[in-house]
């Protein structure tokens, strides 16, 4: 049923006008194409995937310059993606990186945010929820190689994968920090970071909106690894290596049953959290945040 509803948003997704023609634009043959059996990268025009179909692994770049904000169409694109490599037997594990320099991504897309209609809100909440259940459930290896920046929703996109290599370079901050902005992580971010570094630690992490560089982060266990920055993509490979090595069908089985009970709680109370959501952006004290905070953005390079 939830999975229904879930194909639903998909398909609905799939048939916008400028969701059309995204299916495979034909592209050159991978660098990341490591067995050199001439498949082709392919995706669309702000997600693309080199494949190695030799290793069973696709790498998924990000680029929706200069941020990589997670805009409807992104979000969109993305989906798509990662529905195509699923759906494709050759491929047991997708590494999620990013192809703008220094940013893994911005987060949610605050224009998606500001100064829309209710309706709107909807459908990009539903895009939002739909991204962090696919991503969360894959039956693939997810691996996070973190090169840039990652605050909020770039955070919790980082945390819905399997394993996180982040670039040893102070710039590159990671965290929930919704508060900043004065908004409110919902529960489900909340859920994904208790299971990723436990009770006390979130909470102190999302009251205060904490941006951990790449050493704090590692310590507090947001991410898994920290490496040299040049060699993120590398230890990615490595360690999507071991994870490939295990049976994968009791992989999987122990994926879920690690996170559907998180997941449950999003999908069981889906069109209550849409209706959260919206009620809670609508507020004019909200609205008012999120401009200041946009305008802050912009008049930081004047
Ligand atoms: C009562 C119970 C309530 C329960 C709760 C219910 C509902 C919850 C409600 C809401 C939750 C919504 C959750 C949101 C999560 C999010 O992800 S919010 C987004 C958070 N992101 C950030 O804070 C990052 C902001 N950006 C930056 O800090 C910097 O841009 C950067 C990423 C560090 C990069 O810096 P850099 O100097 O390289 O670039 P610029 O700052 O110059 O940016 C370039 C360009 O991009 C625009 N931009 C940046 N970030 C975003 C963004 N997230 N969305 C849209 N646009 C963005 C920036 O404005 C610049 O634009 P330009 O001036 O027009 O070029």
């Amino acid at each position: 049923m939830a999975l229904a509803v879930g194909m639903r948003v998909l398909t609905r997704a799939l048939l916008r006008p400028w969701a059309r023609g995204l299916r495979v634009a034909p592209g050159r043959t991978g660098p990341a194409a490591g067995g050199g059996d001439g498949m082709r990268c392919f995706g669309s025009p702000r997600v693309l995937v080199e494949p190695d179909p030799a290793a069973g692994v696709a790498v998924v770049k990000m680029r929706n310059p200069p941020v990589n904000s997670l805009s409807l169409e992104f979000l969109t694109e993305l989906l798509i993606s990662l529905e195509k490599l699923e759906n494709d037997k050759t491929f047991h594990g997708i590494i999620l990186t990013s192809d703008c320099p220094g940013i893994f991504s911005a987060g949610l897309d605050l224009t998606e945010m500001c100064g829309r209609k209710p309706e709107h809100y909807v459908e990009y909440w539903k895009a939002v929820q739909e991204t962090w259940l696919r991503f969360y459930l894959s039956n693939l290896v997810v691996i996070a190689a973190i090169n840039g920046v990652s605050p909020a929703g770039g955070c919790l996109l980082s945390l819905t994968c399997d394993y996180r290599v982040l670039a040893n370079n102070p710039k590159y901050t990671i965290g929930l920090n919704e508060t900043l902005l004065g908004i409110v992580a919902p529960f489900w971010f909340k859920d994904t970071m208790v299971n990723t570094i436990g009770h006390r630690a979130t909470e102190r992490a999302l009251q205060l909106g904490l941006l951990f560089p790449p050493a704090e982060a590692l310590r507090v266990g947001v991410v898994d690894q920290v490496v040299p920055e040049d060699q993120v993509q590398s230890t990615a490979r490595s360690v999507m290596a071991q994870w490939l090595a295990i049976p994968d069908h009791a992989r999987q089985l122990t994926k879920t049953l690690m996170r559907k009970p998180t997941a449950d709680r999003l999908l069981t109370e889906r069109d209550a959290d849409i209706q959260t959501f919206v009620r809670f952006i609508c507020r004019d004290s909200v609205q008012k945040s999120l401009h200041a905070y946009l305008e802050k953005l912009k008049q930081k390079k004047g």
